[in-house]
């Protein structure tokens, strides 16, 4: 399958990152709804959240529009810190009008198994009903997937040493062991992600900088490397956009 290449963004500061993700976010979405009717986006938790504040302040975004999923999500309840529908809720879509019943949190009080079974059937449903166009090999097609990324290079839930990582058909799959806690998830999967018209890989402050140089630099690395989760995102038709500040770029010595 044709890969495409990859755009680098590179900003002073993770404030430009806000900014300019914030016009780009409301182009796609006029864009889209003018297209379709509706913008489907997925959230990733983490910094991601916090750098989506401008995109609140503007004033032409259709939000009845919109239809958000979680890339990856904690097996716990809802209205706890460590989930990553209430980061969002808190942080992002409480701010926005977005109907309640265009939100896809997970089902709650359900094993990690449970949870990715009914996150994929629900999923699904929205192929079956055509809201979601299917890619060539099978997967769902989102119109922005957002994504961000930990120091160690970990993206959704989809940790370096874990063979989640590796999944080639399931939509939603499920760790027990996640080396971050807390240790219960769901993710979506690289071919769901890949499939997305549009990523965002949003990357920023010093502490994922070391990750940030092994990424941008994956063609100087010997036969035997094992990629970091984050060099898996390859859209396969999409595009891929890096918004990276100076901190996440410290640790670059002749650019990229
Ligand atoms: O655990 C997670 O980590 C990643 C990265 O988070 P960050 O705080 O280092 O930006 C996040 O994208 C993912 O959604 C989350 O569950």
């Amino acid at each position: 399958m044709a890969r495409v290449g990859k755009k680098i963004l590179e900003f002073d500061s993770e404030q430009d990152v806000a900014v300019d993700l914030s016009t780009k976010i409301s182009e796609l979405s006029a864009k889209y709804i003018k297209e379709k009717g509706y913008f489907t986006v997925v959230l990733s938790g983490g910094t991601l959240i916090d750098t989506l504040r401008k995109l609140v302040e503007k004033r032409d975004v259709d939000w009845s529009k919109w239809i958000i999923f979680f890339l990856d999500e904690r097996v716990v309840p809802l209205t706890v810190p460590d989930s990553n529908y209430k980061l969002a809720y808190d942080g992002f879509l409480s701010k926005v009008g977005i109907p309640k019943s265009n939100i896809y949190s997970i089902k709650e009080k359900v094993t990690p198994e449970e949870a990715a079974d009914d996150y994929e059937a629900r999923l699904k449903q929205l192929v079956a009903n055509k809201t979601l166009p299917l890619s060539p090999n099978g997967f769902p097609i989102f119109d922005l997937m957002l994504v961000g990324m930990g120091p160690e290079g970990h993206v959704a839930s989809l940790f370096c040493w874990h063979f989640q990582r590796y999944e080639t058909q399931r939509w939603i799959t499920f760790i027990k062991a996640s080396p971050k806690p807390p240790a219960e998830r769901i993710t979506m999967t690289f071919p769901v992600i890949n499939a997305s018209k549009h990523i965002a890989m949003v990357v920023t402050g010093k502490e994922v900088a070391d990750a940030v140089k092994v990424a941008l630099h994956e063609s100087d690395r010997g036969f035997a490397y094992i990629p970091l989760p984050v060099q898996m995102v390859s859209p396969t038709n999409g595009e891929l956009t890096w918004y990276l500040d100076k901190d996440a770029l410290s640790k670059m010595q002749g650019g990229h």
